[in-house]
């Protein structure tokens, strides 16, 4: 049985759904206490108007993105409300729709900036059907209370893959060759063609994907040395160097494997072209701001760089079509003149096994955060989990209450719990942010909305929720 089953579907649960709670604001009422254990508990930034009778009908989801069928299906059967498009959205239209929702999942196109969560009052939770998460504003996310979760190396070895491939296909001028053919041109040659065997390769990002490509490249008979800010095991004969420039001396091939960050960007520009070895080649599927495209153009140019293949752009459009003759990528015209060059619309990720993989590995933990609160997974909270409730336990109550991480604050929540049977508690931190989840028994429904709204009163609140 899947994880989410487990969690979201115990026994019997689907009859109760109808009873359970919408979590409130402090000045709503309850409506239709529930006497047994369901998961429930929406959001309350902004004050809903009136309290109804929650049951999963109500918790709205937006997915935008293509996000696979393998998610799609796991949120529906919750009985979620799921819209789903296959875009992203300009920013206008994401303010519009992200009022309403409680749950958004999304992939790596679409920004979800502080100007845009701001205006998502409802929303408990984002999904990152992907890996990268610099598209989220995770630390107005965290002090806002939103969850953000995504799919840590579901699709690394398709990336991992497309790498090895393009390894190849640039050190034999294979993508140069075929236009030709394609244009009709019969052009046989050796010249400047060669064999990866013995080459070495310079993964910069030792990570997830940037290790997976280190296995595939030495079982080809490359040598492999790698760059990381982190002192990390060699697997396999790789070795790692003690800087960018180390690498950059060194390799044959130069391959980018870090996430996008202030220290990123622009990482391979003017000066580390210089380093870099003539003839040598350059690979980019990491984010499009690693690499300075102006410079990357003069490089080859020059034929300091002999190839290079880019899958990521600085600026990406929201949907399939025409890129080049939109003002998306000014270099187009540059970049589309220059030989041995691969040209991919950030297909990195996508294969067939990786979404299907991401899609429930995302859906399996919106759906265990929205009905049990449980964290684990995710980039921007303290990570916990707490056994399911289950509907055997009458009177019993999950609160969870994410807070400033400030002095006195558990002193306060567990006097506020202190006339209750605490079954179990668990609390954790990550900087600024705390999350404090308790197990209550033998609590009514007066209580329950008696500690919901002392635990909204306090300073250090940033959102209540409680499930029953
Ligand atoms: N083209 C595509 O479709 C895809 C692109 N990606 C991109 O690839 C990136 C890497 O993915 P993973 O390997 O899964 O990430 P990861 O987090 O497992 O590994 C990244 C590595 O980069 C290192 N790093 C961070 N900053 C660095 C710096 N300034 N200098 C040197 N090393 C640094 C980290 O220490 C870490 O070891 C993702 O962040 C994402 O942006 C990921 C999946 C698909
Ligand atoms: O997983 C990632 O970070 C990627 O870059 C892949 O993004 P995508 O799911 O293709 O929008």
């Amino acid at each position: 049985m899947s994880a989410a089953r487990d969690i979201a579907q115990p026994q019997g649960i689907e009859e109760r759904r109808v009873s359970y709670s919408l979590s409130t604001s402090p000045t709503a009422t309850f409506a239709s206490p529930s006497s047994s254990f369901m998961a429930g508990g929406l959001p309350h930034r902004a004050a809903p108007k009136q309290l109804k009778p929650f049951h999963t009908g109500d918790v709205k989801i937006l997915l935008l993105e293509n996000v696979n069928q393998t998610g799609r299906d796991i949120l529906k059967g919750q009985g979620y409300q799921v819209e789903f498009l296959k875009t992203s959205l300009p920013e206008d239209q994401l303010i519009e729709k992200i009022r309403d929702v409680h749950v958004i999942g999304i992939r790596s196109k679409t920004k979800l900036t502080a100007k845009v969560l701001q205006e998502a009052k409802n929303l408990l939770v984002v999904g990152c059907f992907c890996i990268g998460t610099n598209q989220v504003d995770l630390d107005y996310a965290a002090k806002h209370g939103i969850a953000v979760f995504n799919s840590p190396f579901a699709n690394s070895r398709s990336v991992a893959e497309l790498v090895i491939a393009e390894i190849i296909t640039l050190a034999r001028q294979l993508g140069d060759r075929s236009n030709e053919m394609h244009r009709g041109t019969w052009n046989k040659v050796s010249a400047k063609c060669w064999e990866i065997r013995g080459k070495t390769l310079g993964i910069v990002g030792y990570g997830h994907i940037g290790s997976q490509l280190s296995v595939l490249a030495e079982a080809m008979g490359m040598s492999v040395i790698y760059y990381d800010i982190l002192t990390l095991m060699a697997i396999g004969t790789a070795k790692q160097v003690p800087t960018l420039d180390a690498l950059l001396q060194e390799a044959d091939f130069v391959t980018l494997h870090v996430p996008e960050t202030p220290e990123t960007k622009n990482m391979i520009s003017t000066k580390q072209f210089g380093q870099m070895k003539k003839g040598s080649y350059l690979i980019n599927a990491s984010r499009g701001t690693v690499v300075d495209i102006p410079a990357l153009i003069n490089a080859m140019r020059d034929g300091k760089v002999a190839g290079a293949a880019l899958d990521v752009y600085p600026n990406e459009p929201a949907a399939n079509g025409d890129y080049f003759n939109s003002n998306l990528n000014q270099w187009g015209e540059d970049l589309r003149g220059l030989s041995n060059i691969i040209l991919t619309p950030h297909i990195g990720g996508s294969t067939e096994e990786a979404q299907r993989a991401i899609g429930v590995e995302v859906a399996e933990a919106l759906v265990r955060y929205i009905n049990q609160g449980v964290t684990l997974g995710s980039v921007n909270l303290p990570e916990i989990a707490m056994r399911a409730l289950t509907l055997d336990e009458p009177e019993h109550a999950r609160v969870i209450y994410i807070h400033r991480n400030v002095p006195g604050v558990l002193r306060k929540v567990n006097e506020i719990l202190a006339e209750h049977n605490v079954d179990k508690q668990i609390s954790d931190s990550k900087g600024d942010i705390a999350y404090l989840m308790a197990d209550v028994s033998s609590v009514k429904t007066d209580d329950i909305k008696n500690i919901r709204d002392s635990l909204d009163s306090l300073n250090s609140r940033i959102l209540t929720r409680i499930l029953y």
